[in-house]
């Protein structure tokens, strides 16, 4: 699903109005419509809602809105935020018709205007959509702070008054915290980058059947992976098939203390249908290896408690397999250096890096260049800023993340709710499944063992990375869905890996 910029929005609604067509104020009428069947299914009609209303399209949503559920006979109040002359068309005619079923439309002008808000009411915040061109200021701003100090359940409509659809705020910005926002067909930029959880809240979409065709053919660099997009990148099983048809992975991980890290990603790469697997551990780790993941072929290195690449046998031999994954827990000791700096050149296929084998190339950017292309990179926060530097806020991030992948012909997972993945054309794929049940030691090996599996069976590095993240975070909601977030552990996740 595409995520699209707010030019693109207002673009999209003309097109709308133009193609369908329809006339705006129906199509506003559809919207408040969409907006209250989600009400109704969410609030009984006993909910008493004041809905605070801006003089632009957003605010002429909020007017629809209320008559809509008066309709419906919910306990409805209706606030108009009077912070300028004008109003929009569109609001004026909503206005009117509200008028014909209620008197009671109340202006707020000033502070002494607003109503006390208790936490067993609703309040609807539809003061400012995705028209926001300046800081919320005066009376607006007031309204928003009292908003944000009641103790009511709050649902913005289409996005939180304050917040910008696709640009940072600043950081004195006042900005709706709502319980919910709903919006419409699309999700925006806002939604999905972390630093703006509380100006989102849980966020739901409501399809209002914008013009297909102008999405279909829109530019950008931004998606939401779906769940339909996610199973489309499953490849089916050949009947025919053998154990060679699923490649032969190697994974590299793991240290004295943190063999555990090797465990997890051997048992989630063979839970993700990898055909062969031999895991390359210190010595400290062999007889771990074989007695917790029996199924993976296990090779003990030359050193006792760190990787060095040497070992009986000569080493690995990264050409001999599909794919190569390396990084969970395997710490940063020279000899490990050493090793990772004689294997990025023998390998020629993409590979999965994680963990210390990113800080170790964060620490010696010469190798950047050593990288194999399309190999798939999965730091977090931390590690991604080692690799590149600090940044002031989630767009600037964001460029960063674009650049680094654009740069050195890769794709970066960023993690953490919504991963984003960066791919080598500069594409982001922002992931749609995952809850904080995940934010837990372990999880992040369970994915580079999830990735290292799909190459070796074939898959695309793009394709590999929206896919496992997609399934990662999915397991993640199967264990928080059967018993809660909080608890789930790494191996949990592995269990709940589903391939259909
Ligand atoms: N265009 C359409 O066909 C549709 C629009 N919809 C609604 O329309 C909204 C967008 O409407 P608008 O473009 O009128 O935008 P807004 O409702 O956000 O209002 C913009 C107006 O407020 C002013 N403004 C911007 N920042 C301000 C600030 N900080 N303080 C005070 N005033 C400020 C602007 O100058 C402009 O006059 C969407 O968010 C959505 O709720 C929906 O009804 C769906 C259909
Ligand atoms: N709040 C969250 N919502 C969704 N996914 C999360 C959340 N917190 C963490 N995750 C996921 O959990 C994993 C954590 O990986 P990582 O930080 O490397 O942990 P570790 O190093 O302990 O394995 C990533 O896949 C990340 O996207
Ligand atoms: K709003």
């Amino acid at each position: 699903m595409k995520i699209l910029n707010v030019d693109q929005i207002r673009a999209l609604d003309e097109s709308t109005i133009k193609h369908e067509p329809i006339a705006p104020l129906n199509l506003m009428e559809r919207a408040s419509m969409g907006f209250v069947n989600w009400f109704v299914d969410h609030f009984p009609a006993t909910t008493s809602t004041k809905i605070f209303c801006g003089l632009g399209n957003n605010g002429g949503d909020g007017l629809a809105i209320a008559r809509l559920l008066m309709e419906r006979d919910y306990p409805v109040e209706v606030y108009v935020v009077r912070y300028a002359p004008r109003e929009s068309d569109d609001f004026m005619h909503n206005h009117r018709r509200l008028k014909l079923i209620t008197e009671d439309v109340k202006y707020i002008e000033y502070s002494r205007d607003l109503p006390t808000l208790r936490h067993n009411e609703v309040v609807i915040d539809a003061i400012l959509g995705s028209g926001l061109s300046r800081p919320a200021d005066g009376i607006v701003k007031a309204t928003i702070e009292a908003i944000n100090r009641a103790p009511a359940t709050v649902v913005s409509v289409d996005i939180a008054s304050g917040l910008y659809v696709d640009q940072p705020n600043q950081a004195n910005d006042v900005i709706i915290e709502p319980d919910h926002t709903v919006s419409f067909q699309l999700p925006k930029l806002a939604f999905v980058l972390p630093k703006n959880g509380k100006y989102v809240g849980k966020w739901h979409l409501i399809d209002i059947q914008l013009h297909k065709r102008y999405i279909d053919i829109a530019p950008t660099p931004y998606y939401y992976t779906q769940p339909n997009e996610a199973r489309l990148l499953l490849h089916q099983r050949d009947r025919y098939s053998n154990k060679g048809t699923f490649g032969h992975a190697l994974l590299l991980a793991g240290s004295f203390g943190k063999i555990g890290a090797a465990v997890l990603a051997a048992r989630s790469c063979l839970r993700s249908g990898v055909g062969l697997l031999t895991v390359h551990v210190p010595q400290c780790g062999y007889s771990i290896i074989q007695a917790s993941v029996p199924e993976a072929m296990c090779e003990s290195d030359g050193h006792q408690t760190v990787l060095t690449g040497t070992s009986r046998v000569g080493g690995p031999q990264p050409v001999t397999y599909t794919t190569v994954g390396i990084g969970p827990g395997i710490g940063k000791a020279p000899e490990t250096l050493a090793m990772l700096r004689d294997l990025l050149p023998t390998i020629t296929r993409p590979m999965v890096i994680d963990a210390d084998a990113l800080n170790l190339l964060s620490e010696n950017r010469e190798l950047y260049s050593q990288i194999p292309q399309n190999s798939i990179l999965t730091p977090h926060p931390k590690e991604f800023e080692r690799l590149t530097k600090p940044w002031q806020n989630d767009y600037e991030k964001l460029d960063l993340l674009r650049d680094f992948a654009k740069t050195h012909r890769v794709v970066v997972v960023l993690k953490g709710a919504h991963s984003a993945i960066a791919t080598p054309t500069g594409d982001v794929h922002f992931n749609s499944t995952g809850n904080p049940g995940l934010s837990t030691g372990g999880t992040g090996d369970v994915l580079t063992g999830v990735l290292t599996a799909l190459l070796a069976q074939g898959y695309d590095s793009v394709e590999a990375a929206v896919l496992g993240v997609y399934a990662h975070g999915l397991a993640g909601d199967v264990i928080a869905d059967q018993r809660g977030p909080i608890g789930m552990t790494a191996s949990d996740v592995i269990d709940a890996l589903r391939w259909e």
